[in-house]
């Protein structure tokens, strides 16, 4: 019989270990290393990243020219969201109009819920991955064999309002935050939809927006004693049309672009906003949804805030008749409700962009 091989890490499994918090973990004094359930030693994590040169950046679109009545600034700026939408899948949005006191009450709101023991958060730690309000730590620490470096919240806020009652105060803030959000979101939409050649409407009226399913999510990324070895969140796809995400001023995403990590270090008090899963099978794959990762430091607290926003739970996504043309005649995805592939999504487990995969015929 064959001796076996001695597994490379103590795999973290919620039975063997007691789980906590990564901010309780790294809070725990004289933490100079991390346990050996958060080391990854896949080139994921050590591959070096670039920093974006003047040429070749992120785009930025300035979302106050959506509304100009000025029609050539309007073309320009559907112009500028095709090309960002095509080459990069992710783009910064300025002159949003959100006051800079309102993304900083939801980042001070989110902190406040992560300052609660772990023992106050339980109430939250929903296991099953449909709950609308679920707080956890790593992704899915059921199977999870390496453990990643970060804890969350995800709250439901669309189309009905869920929010946790731990800490008070917390409801008036996300559902301001996350009304405004969806208005910035379906304003893009608007561009997007005219940026494919569609009437400006079309996406809102056929993805059902007015019940769109929206996610609120606040990922905390502690400073981690060895980044080098730890993930934040591993390479993924979104699901939905757009991600729309803000975060505390330390950087930490990556976007792949052109086959390399990206670092991008937002605008101050601009948004980013990411293509979906949903976007690229409505589109026929003329706007893909990007690979992005987080990755961790070992000097300061990362919040990322990112929102995502899909259709509604019961509309059916396939690619748009009207783009079936020239050589893009062919649907290459199959058709399939918001709602099931939102369990597709979260019943797999995260891995760059397989879950689309399966919808491409
Ligand atoms: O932390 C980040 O910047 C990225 C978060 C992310 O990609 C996600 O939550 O889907
Ligand atoms: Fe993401």
């Amino acid at each position: 019989m064959a001796t076996p091989v001695a597994p490379l890490h103590q795999e973290a499994s919620a039975s063997r270990l007691k789980i906590t918090s990564v901010k309780t973990l790294a809070e725990s004094s004289n933490l100079t290393s991390i346990p050996s359930h958060y080391a990854f030693t896949t080139s994921t994590s050590g591959d070096q990243a670039v920093h974006t040169d003047h040429d070749d950046s992120i785009p930025v679109i300035d979302f106050s020219l959506l509304s100009s009545s000025n029609s050539d600034q309007r073309s320009k700026v559907v112009s500028d969201l095709a090309k960002a939408c095509q080459d990069w899948g992710f783009f910064m949005v300025i002159n949003h109009g959100m006051p800079e006191s309102q993304m900083k009450a939801t980042v001070d709101a989110f902190m406040r819920f992560f300052d609660l023991t772990d023992e106050e958060k339980s109430d939250f730690q929903g296991k099953n991955l449909l709950n609308p309000i679920r707080c956890g730590t790593s992704i899915n620490t059921s199977v999870d064999k390496v453990l990643f470096w970060r804890d969350y919240l995800k709250v439901k806020v669309h189309p009905e309002f869920h929010c946790p009652t731990k800490p008070e105060g917390l409801s008036e803030v996300f559902a301001g935050y996350s009304s405004a959000v969806r208005k910035l979101a379906r304003g893009l939409l608007e561009g997007i939809s005219e940026s494919l050649g569609l009437e400006m409407g079309y996406i809102d009226k056929a993805m059902n927006m007015e019940s769109s399913l929206q996610i609120l999510t606040a990922n905390l990324y502690p400073p981690c004693p060895q980044p080098e070895l730890a993930m934040g969140l591993p390479p993924h796809s979104d699901h939905g049309l757009l991600t729309i995400l803000m975060q505390n001023g330390i950087g930490g995403l990556q976007v792949n672009h052109g086959g390399k990590w990206v670092n991008v270090d937002p605008l101050p008090n601009a948004f980013l906003v990411n293509t979906g899963d949903h976007l690229e099978i409505m589109s026929n794959g003329k706007y893909k949804s990007v690979l992005h990762r987080a990755v961790v430091n070992s000097k300061a607290t990362r919040m990322s805030i990112p929102q995502s926003i899909g259709p509604s739970p019961d509309t059916v996504v396939e690619p748009v008749e009207q783009l079936l043309d020239g050589e893009n005649n062919r649907a290459m995805y199959l058709a399939m409700k918001c709602k099931d592939y939102l369990e597709l999504h979260l019943s797999n487990v995260l891995n760059g962009k397989s879950r689309l995969e399966r919808v491409k015929i």
